[in-house]
């Protein structure tokens, strides 16, 4: 298990984290949101031992996270760190060995993972005369050579065209699948319920909503109806006793129901008002989640 335990972090009178606990388990997949500025690359840093935490502590295997221990994880920073002038192929052998790899097994996984990210024909090429979002491939690449058992990146998918996105994509989920633990930041919150197991939103200095994207769902209480009469009166839901209208658009009604309403009761208005061509629970977005958890 990785464990954040109770971080707290304040710069100035910044009080930037004040408590924030999660846990990613081996083969996990675990997205960590929140708006800018709310902390996520502090968490991150103070993992990788860049910060330091006024309380609290990061262990992996029930161990407090040490240098050795962070020997064995993949990192992806958001400053990102390449050597501009070193020609991709060397720098990704350098850090390869510099997480302890020997000379063969570098070269191993130098070939596989710039294959896999589609960087084969870039290798002899230097990093400074590579576009961005191939840069953030080799800095991907930079994180996966040395077979880490643990993976934090930092935003690994912001500027990737959707090749690159599903590159890795596929690179993470085989990596979780052999074991890994893997905590990604993101904005991309779509990318984030395609993949993950498990979400985290860091807001106020906490992790104020955590668990599957079913799970958020269910915590946020609420039940929404999509029902769709194209020719029906305006208003015609707003009678129903429980019932908010989300949004209403030429016949095309988002329902929120309070737990004692009655969505029959709702169907039966429906029909009164016209005929119904769809009439279906919809589920929030994780976008729409995080804007209520953010937003509370
Ligand atoms: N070295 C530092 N000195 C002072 N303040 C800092 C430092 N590093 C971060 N902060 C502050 O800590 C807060 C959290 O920043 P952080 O970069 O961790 O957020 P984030 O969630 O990663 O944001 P984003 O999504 O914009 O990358 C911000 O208010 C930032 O200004």
């Amino acid at each position: 298990m990785l464990e954040f335990d109770g971080l707290v972090k304040t710069y100035g009178d910044n009080q930037v984290l004040q408590g924030v606990s999660f846990a990613v388990a081996p083969g996990q997949m675990f997205g960590f949101c929140g708006s800018n500025g709310a902390g996520k690359t502090t968490t991150m840093r103070i993992a990788m031992g860049l910060a330091r935490a006024d309380a609290g502590e990061v262990r992996w295997r029930g161990a407090p996270l040490d240098d050795a221990g962070r020997q064995r994880i993949g990192y992806m920073p958001e400053e990102r760190g390449l050597y501009p002038k070193m020609k991709v192929a060397d720098q990704l052998t350098y850090f390869a060995r510099l997480h302890g790899a020997s000379s063969a097994d570098a070269d191993r996984a130098v070939a596989e993972w710039t294959e896999r990210l589609g960087l084969a024909d870039k290798r002899g090429e230097r990093v400074e005369k590579l576009s961005l979002g191939n840069q953030q491939r080799v800095q991907l690449a930079a994180a996966l050579v040395s077979g880490p058992e643990v993976l934090i990146l930092d935003e690994p998918f912001s500027g990737l065209d959707p090749v690159g996105v599903d590159s890795l994509a596929d690179a993470l989920v085989e990596r979780c699948r052999a074991g890994v633990p893997v905590v990604f930041s993101s904005h991309q919150l779509d990318l984030v319920e395609r993949l993950c197991d498990a979400v985290g939103i860091l807001a106020r200095g906490r992790i104020v909503a955590s668990g599957t994207v079913g799970e958020l769902r269910a915590q946020e209480g609420g039940r929404q109806l999509r029902v769709v009469v194209p020719d029906a009166d305006p208003g015609w839901a707003a009678a129903v006793p429980g019932v908010r209208v989300v949004s209403e658009q030429r016949g095309d009604t988002v329902l929120e129901l309070d737990v004692a309403a009655d969505d029959q009761a709702v169907l039966a208005a429906a029909l009164r008002t016209g005929r119904v061509t769809h009439f279906a629970r919809r589920e929030p977005s994780l976008v729409e989640l995080f804007r209520g958890a953010v937003a509370a």
